[in-house]
């Protein structure tokens, strides 16, 4: 029995500027269950490419989730299914508390007003579609859950005094870790969209970080069906993926998944 894609993407390309493509031609069908390691070399377009799925990044192509563009669910509520997880959250402002605090009283609805201004670093982001909002029939009870976010977080060895410090004050690893639980514990996304999700981590915390993702998805108790996963350890890689996808400036090419010795 087929199953029903998630997410499909269908001769996308970005650009750097006219006439100058990153990668083009780009065909993808996310399913349930994928772990999808993204590999290519640096500046190949791996970020781009996150950021165009996650409509960060202006794209040429068509993107759909569910069978719908994300234009149907209104962009600030597709990318709280399709969640980008930034690399260097210790850029954002405030604290990850006002973050949750912020996302946690929006309506569900409208929750994705507040998540796509915490994870917009996209440098073109489409933002004249965050102001429209659509219909969301992939919505069921997606009210952001606080406490499971810091639940998480100290699974993963982060005090919970951490959630009150502002980004900057945070190390590189406490910020990826917070970015990380808040994305799970809010409970929204169906995708995580992750770019070098554990570089700052060190080995102990980072497999903690690779357990956690992968029972969620693997369990499939909660939201959360999938993971593209942006790194460039050949060992994470091996552990964690299900498929392997490598980008270049002509596209997507599925690679055998490397087995572990
Ligand atoms: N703001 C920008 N304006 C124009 N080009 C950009 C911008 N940001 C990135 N690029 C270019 O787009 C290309 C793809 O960058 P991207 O960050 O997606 O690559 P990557 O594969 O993730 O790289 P790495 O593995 O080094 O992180 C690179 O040539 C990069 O220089």
């Amino acid at each position: 029995m087929s199953q029903e894609p998630l997410l499909e993407m269908k001769d996308v390309g970005c650009y750097k500027a006219p006439g100058q493509p990153i990668f083009a031609h780009a065909n993808l069908v996310v399913k349930s269950g994928d772990v999808i390691v993204l590999r290519g070399k640096s500046g190949s377009g791996k970020t781009t490419l996150l950021k165009c799925i996650s409509h960060l990044n202006l794209y040429e192509g068509s993107i759909s989730y569910r069978g719908k563009t994300p234009q149907s669910y209104g962009i600030p509520t597709y990318r709280t299914h399709v969640l980008y997880v930034p690399q260097r959250p210790s850029l954002l402002p405030g604290t990850p508390r006002d973050f949750v605090n912020t996302v946690a009283g929006f309506s569900a609805r409208h929750s994705g007003s507040g998540m796509s201004s915490w994870f917009r670093f996209g440098r073109k982001a489409a933002d004249q579609e965050d102001q429209r909002d659509g219909h969301d029939p992939a919505e069921v009870d997606a009210r952001p859950n606080t406490e499971k976010a810091v639940d998480v977080g100290k699974a993963w060895g982060i005090d919970e005094e951490l959630w009150d410090r502002t980004w900057g004050d945070l190390s590189g690893g406490e910020a990826q870790r917070i970015a990380l639980a808040a994305a799970v514990g809010l409970g929204q996304a169906e995708i995580l969209l992750l770019d070098e999700p554990t570089s700052a981590l060190d080995a102990a915390a980072s497999e903690q970080v690779e357990k956690y993702l992968l029972d969620e998805v693997r369990e499939g108790k909660g939201r959360l069906k999938a993971l593209i996963w942006i790194t460039h350890s050949d060992e994470q890689g091996q552990r964690v993926a299900t498929r392997v996808v490598r980008i270049s400036a002509g596209g997507l090419h599925e690679e055998d998944v490397p087995r572990s010795a």
